[in-house]
């Protein structure tokens, strides 16, 4: 008998790691109840309620745990077998063998290979009834659960979603706000529901949404070769970097309350839904670290628990990036005027007045917001040329 941990695992099509352990006899589930719920733990205790639904056609057990006992044996993706990838990283390096620092480089080279394709879907069998070794836990989800849309939980359906999406106008659109043209796959990505190499078997090829996906599959390989991504700045001169300790502030950016309706908006939505679009992340990432010069990490914890895709590689390395202290990335004196970025991606001002309905002008600083965009990016300037000079060894 095999135990499984749900994590990433429940899906029929391309999961080696259930159809080898089907190999060896009867399967069941762990999953792991957290202490304490984040957006994405919800959303993936969601599916596994569904799952163990699924399941039962076969006898399949899948069993709710507070902990997995450490010298019990349960198989999980990145053990036993590791995650799905559309390239062989170990292939994907530069001329002295080293993991690339730099997507355009990584994303070339991993162009000349042909792409991973799925490899064995599972074969569902009606099995004897197993005993059931753990214990159970009931399962209480947070209140402010309730109120949320969250994403589609079953597999079925999320591929019935992929054969309906339509990329002819990803590549001029993808940064739209208000037209969105993007493919809301990243929920799916994320908990394993469908893997990239079944998106790309759907046909899903189109070159802009491609390079996507291998932002995704570069996240990951960063984070594997530089474990440390979540915690320290991979341009290592950041780390003397000098962010300011504002709780206040900080607590007025996780609220929507900046006074800047385009930053309002993301933070409302992302707050109320889970969900936030790629370039209000960068938007809203930017204000943080460099209008109001907090801490990169404090932006990405606060992302971890509220997104519904929240995951630790794509969101730790785009951190990195919008704040200027990673390898590859905008640098910290590229600051975006958030006004403007409204203006050009939200422009009819829709978008902002659904999160923020009472603001009249939609793309001009409130009375009583937080800093004046000219004064803090004259500020963040200001202090990254002094940290240069005095600080950064450069
Ligand atoms: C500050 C910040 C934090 C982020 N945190 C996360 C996170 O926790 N989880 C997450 O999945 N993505 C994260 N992203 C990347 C990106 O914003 C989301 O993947 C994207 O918005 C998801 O929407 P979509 O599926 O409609 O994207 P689409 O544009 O339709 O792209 C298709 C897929 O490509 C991948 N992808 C797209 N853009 C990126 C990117 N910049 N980096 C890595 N993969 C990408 C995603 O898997 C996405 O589902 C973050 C970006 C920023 C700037």
């Amino acid at each position: 008998m095999i135990w499984i941990q749900t994590k990433e695992a429940m899906r029929t099509r391309d999961n080696r790691l259930v159809a080898e352990a089907m190999e060896h006899g009867a399967i069941g589930f762990v999953h792991v109840v957290p202490k304490k719920w984040t957006m994405r733990d919800v959303y993936e205790m969601k599916i596994a309620i569904a799952w163990r639904e699924e399941m039962k056609t076969y006898n399949i057990p899948v069993v709710f745990v507070s902990h997995v006992p450490k010298e019990s044996e349960v198989w999980a993706y990145g053990h036993q077998i590791e995650r799905p990838k559309l390239v062989e990283w170990t292939q994907i390096v530069t001329g002295a063998g080293k993991p690339y620092q730099k997507f355009t480089p990584f994303y070339k080279k991993a162009k000349m290979y042909p792409f991973h394709v799925e490899e064995a879907s599972v074969t569902w069998r009606v099995q004897k009834e197993v005993e059931i070794p753990w214990e159970e836990v009931d399962v209480q989800l947070p209140r402010w659960s309730e109120t949320i849309t969250f994403p589609l939980l079953c597999e079925e359906d999320v591929l019935t979603y992929l054969a309906t999406i339509d990329l002819s106008w990803y590549a001029d659109a993808r940064d739209e706000i208000e037209n969105e043209a993007v493919t809301r796959l990243s929920p799916y990505l994320s908990t394993g529901l469908v893997t990239s190499r079944t998106v790309i078997a759907y046909g899903l090829q189109e070159e802009a949404f491609v390079r996507q996906l291998l932002w995704r599959e570069f996240a990951h390989m960063t984070a594997w070769a530089q474990p440390h991504v979540t915690e320290r700045p991979l341009y290592e001169k950041f780390q003397t970097f000098p962010w300011r300790d504002d709780e206040v502030q900080f607590t007025r950016w996780c609220r929507g309350e900046t006074g800047y309706p385009i930053v309002d908006a993301a933070m409302r939505e992302l707050w109320q839904t889970g969900y936030m679009h790629n370039r209000l992340r960068m938007i809203t990432a930017s204000f943080l670290t460099k209008h109001l010069r907090i801490h990169w990490r404090k932006g990405m914890n606060y992302f971890m628990e509220t997104l519904v895709d929240a995951d630790e590689a794509s969101n730790a390395l785009n951190w990195q990036w919008v704040a200027g202290v990673g390898v590859d990335n905008s640098p910290y004196f590229r600051i975006f005027n958030p006004l403007e970025q409204g203006k050009k991606y939200a422009k009819t001002g829709a978008y902002i007045r659904t999160w923020c309905p009472e603001v009249q002008d939609v793309h001009q600083e409130q009375n009583g917001a937080i800093i004046m965009h000219e004064e803090a990016r004259k500020r963040a300037l200001f202090h990254y040329e002094q940290w240069k000079e005095h600080d950064s060894n450069n």
